[in-house]
């Protein structure tokens, strides 16, 4: 009689059989399973961990040096032994990898990026140093010219026009150099056509079985790499856009074709690059390739968060956590992310 009151409005429901339905759907209560910590804990699908996190980190010249990024609050450009203590730090706090960029002063730019075969470059001195002092934390090396060329394109150009397989070529051997000084993983950033497959044999040619391929495999062409550009010096030196070789942030099925490009060129792991804002993407690339996934959570995105935490806006220890927990849902298997260290000590205070 208690039901048939409150359901006093379904005029039309009178037999047993049409109010069942009714007082079972009122009996369903999802807040049981919130109503504690201990149940809440039970029936969380996702854990965010240390082991999911990659701290992305610029290098510069010099001895002692921890240079303000102005437009990335808390980041640095560190010098060599500079970035050796922090990367013992993120090791420390269980991160597995850590993503190496270069500043590179104006004076080292040219035309062609000659200065990313440099085997003894920034990067690579960086990346034996590492070796060095922390081999138990991956090294993932960026493929890309942008930090060494003079008009900071990822491609070589010739009249207005980023050449495609005559940067594959140059970076086949970027990519060559960095494994020889020791990086794990090379990351080619910069959208080429067909530099999964050339970079893949060049290391298989020199006997560099081991070293994994980590493809930007959907790389938008976004505005928010804006501190990044910064953060390496390419900002002021960059001249249009990337638009021709990075993609249109309005494609979703295009994703999916890089990504089966990617995979049968050898590509052990695969990325989608800006982070939070293309979530979609990245559940889709997981959702259909069922590959090591990443997600980059990009200096822009960085910037913003930082700004309001700065302001007392948002809430930095909450707001690190939910918005890498969301990379999890959406799929991912790590993060790239200028807060790794911050969220693996957040995560280590907690348990
Ligand atoms: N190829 C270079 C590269 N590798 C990573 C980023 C961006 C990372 C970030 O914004 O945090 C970029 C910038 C770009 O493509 O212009
Ligand atoms: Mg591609």
């Amino acid at each position: 009689m208690e039901a048939r009151r409150a359901d006093h409005h379904h005029v039309a429901a009178t037999s047993q059989e049409e109010q069942a339905p009714a007082r079972v759907t009122r009996h369903v209560r999802p807040r049981r399973n919130r109503r504690a910590d201990w149940v809440r804990r039970l029936v969380r699908e996702h854990e965010l961990s240390p082991s999911d996190l990659i701290w992305p980190f610029f290098v510069t010249e010099g001895k002692g040096v921890r240079e303000p990024v102005a437009s990335m609050p808390s980041v640095f450009r560190h010098s060599i032994d500079e970035a050796v203590k922090a990367v013992k730090e993120a090791a420390g706090l269980g991160v597995p990898a850590v993503a190496v960029f270069p500043y590179t002063t104006a004076s080292l730019r040219d035309e062609r990026g000659s200065e990313a075969l440099n085997a003894d470059n920034l990067v690579c001195r960086t990346v034996r140093a590492i070796k060095d002092a922390v081999p138990e934390i991956g090294i993932i090396t960026d493929v890309a010219l942008d930090p060494y060329t003079s008009h900071g394109h990822d491609g070589l150009i010739r009249d207005g026009c980023i050449l495609n397989d005559e940067t594959v070529e140059v970076l086949a051997r970027q990519a060559q150099v960095q494994a020889e000084a020791g990086a794990d993983v090379v990351a080619p950033s910069d959208m080429m056509d067909g530099r999964v497959a050339a970079i893949r044999e060049a290391l298989e040619e020199c006997g560099l079985h081991e070293t994994q391929i980590m493809s930007y495999t959907a790389k938008y062409a976004s505005g928010y790499y804006g501190p990044f550009r910064d953060a390496i010096g390419s900002a002021s030196a960059l001249r249009g856009d990337k638009r021709t070789y990075q993609m249109d942030p309005a494609n979703s099925d295009e994703a999916i074709r890089e990504a089966e490009l990617d995979i049968a060129e050898g590509a052990d792991m695969l990325m989608v690059k800006p982070g939070m804002p293309y979530l979609d993407i990245l559940r889709r690339l997981k959702d259909t390739f069922a590959m090591p996934t990443f997600a980059y959570q990009v200096s822009g995105e960085y910037a913003m968060l930082a700004a309001a935490f700065q302001n007392g806006w948002l809430d930095h220890d909450r707001i690190v956590l939910e918005t890498l927990t969301c990379f999890k849902r959406a799929g991912a298997d790590g993060i790239l992310t200028y807060f790794a260290l911050d969220a693996a000590r957040l995560l280590n205070d907690r348990t």
